[in-house]
């Protein structure tokens, strides 16, 4: 997938295809925090994603306490936000998705 940074108007238009996510100031990272009902969800949230970041070869900034984990995405070999940063984005909302529907 490509890594070269996207400009303004493609950053919209990709953030408006996601939910919860907002861009950080500065444009060049974009950050969502997940809230779960205890550590142990939290955790399996960030093992999962831990292996789709390893697919996808594109890694988190991520912060835990107890069921709260910060999420920053961002292409550090860019210096900015790529294809790449939403790809994982959605590949971690997926992952919180199937979870909640694997529950009813
Ligand atoms: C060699 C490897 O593809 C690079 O180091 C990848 C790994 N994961 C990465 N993750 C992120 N967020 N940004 C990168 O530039 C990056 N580079």
């Amino acid at each position: 997938m490509a890594r070269n940074t996207l400009d303004g108007p493609a950053i919209t238009e990709a953030l408006a295809l996601l939910e919860g996510w907002a861009l950080e100031h500065g444009a060049t990272a974009i950050v969502k925090t997940y809230k779960f009902a205890s550590f142990s969800e939290a955790f399996g949230f960030m093992t999962r994603a831990a292996l789709a970041a390893e697919t996808l070869d594109h890694h988190p900034e991520w912060f835990n306490s107890y069921n709260k984990v910060e999420v920053r995405l961002s292409t550090h070999s860019a210096r900015g936000l790529t294809q790449l940063d939403f790809a994982l984005a959605k590949a971690m909302d997926d992952i919180v998705d199937r979870r909640d529907s694997s529950r009813t």
